[in-house]
């Protein structure tokens, strides 16, 4: 068989996103940095309703709010942060760890602007985009949350958006950093294989409560029969030939 023919078959879906991260199996990779997070709370914008889930979006014209070090080489732009969940609390997170499957996870978004001019052309290549994913787990009511649920209601249906100012998103993020990482897609369409995955390892609180207020927001428009977006999360995809590497021992 020629070369074109076997790239031509070769898998491309085989780094699809989400995993199941088996723990034993992610060895600590000492050429892995601490991940360097600098957010501006001054780039946070507005709320979108998407439809299938609600978007934060964040001004990226500019490396204001960046990730860079960990497993990254150059800086990666703050773009959006959304969320994925389930119809109840037993369900919802993406990624599922040694099993144990959460309910609900936050992906925030960015794009390797040291090498791409633009998000949409970052997304068509292997290092276009970095995604740190956290899970959440039930707990007390979470205040740093509470500040996006308490503007759901004006971004109800589907294509409403809302100013958000001064968003502290780092207040968000637990104290420890370690991760898990991998190469691995969108979990949405269009599912392009161009993120690099990194799964915190600690998990952030939501209490049931704020989490049933994310199942009231409507996948519907203004003028059509109200329709709940009641879950959004993936099925984990399989590993193929990748290996996930942790941060630490
Ligand atoms: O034409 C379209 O509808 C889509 C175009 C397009 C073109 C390029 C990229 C891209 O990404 C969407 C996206 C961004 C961030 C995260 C996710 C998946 C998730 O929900 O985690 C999906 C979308
Ligand atoms: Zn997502």
């Amino acid at each position: 068989m020629g070369a074109s023919h076997s790239h031509r078959n070769k898998h491309c879906h085989s780094h699809q996103s989400p995993i199941n991260i088996c723990t034993k199996k992610a060895r600590h990779d000492p050429i892995l940095k601490p991940l360097n997070i600098q957010y501006d709370s001054k780039t946070s914008k507005r709320i979108v309703n998407m439809g299938h889930c609600f978007n934060v979006e964040f001004d990226d014209t500019a490396d204001m709010s960046v990730i860079n070090d960990g497993p990254l080489t150059g800086k990666y732009r703050l773009r959006q942060f959304h969320f994925h969940w389930g119809s109840t609390d037993a369900d919802g997170s993406e990624h599922v760890i040694d099993g144990k499957v959460y309910p609900a996870e936050l992906h925030i978004v960015h794009w390797n602007s040291h090498r791409y001019p633009t998000f949409e052309e970052a997304a068509k290549h292997p290092d276009g985009l970095a995604v740190i994913g956290v899970l959440l787990k039930i707990g007390e009511k979470n205040p740093v949350l509470q500040t996006i649920i308490d503007n759901l209601g004006q971004v109800k249906t589907k294509g409403k958006e809302h100013m958000l100012i001064k968003y502290e998103l780092s207040s968000m993020l637990p104290k420890d950093l370690n991760y898990w990482t991998y190469p691995g897609s969108l979990t949405t369409e269009p599912y392009f294989e161009c993120v690099t995955w990194i799964v915190l390892q600690h998990a952030i609180p939501i209490s049931s409560a704020q989490l049933t207020q994310f199942r009231g927001l409507l996948c519907t428009a203004e003028n059509e029969k109200p329709v709940p977006i009641l879950e959004n999360h993936r099925r984990v995809q399989r590993l193929h030939d990748r290996v996930a590497r942790s941060s630490c021992t």
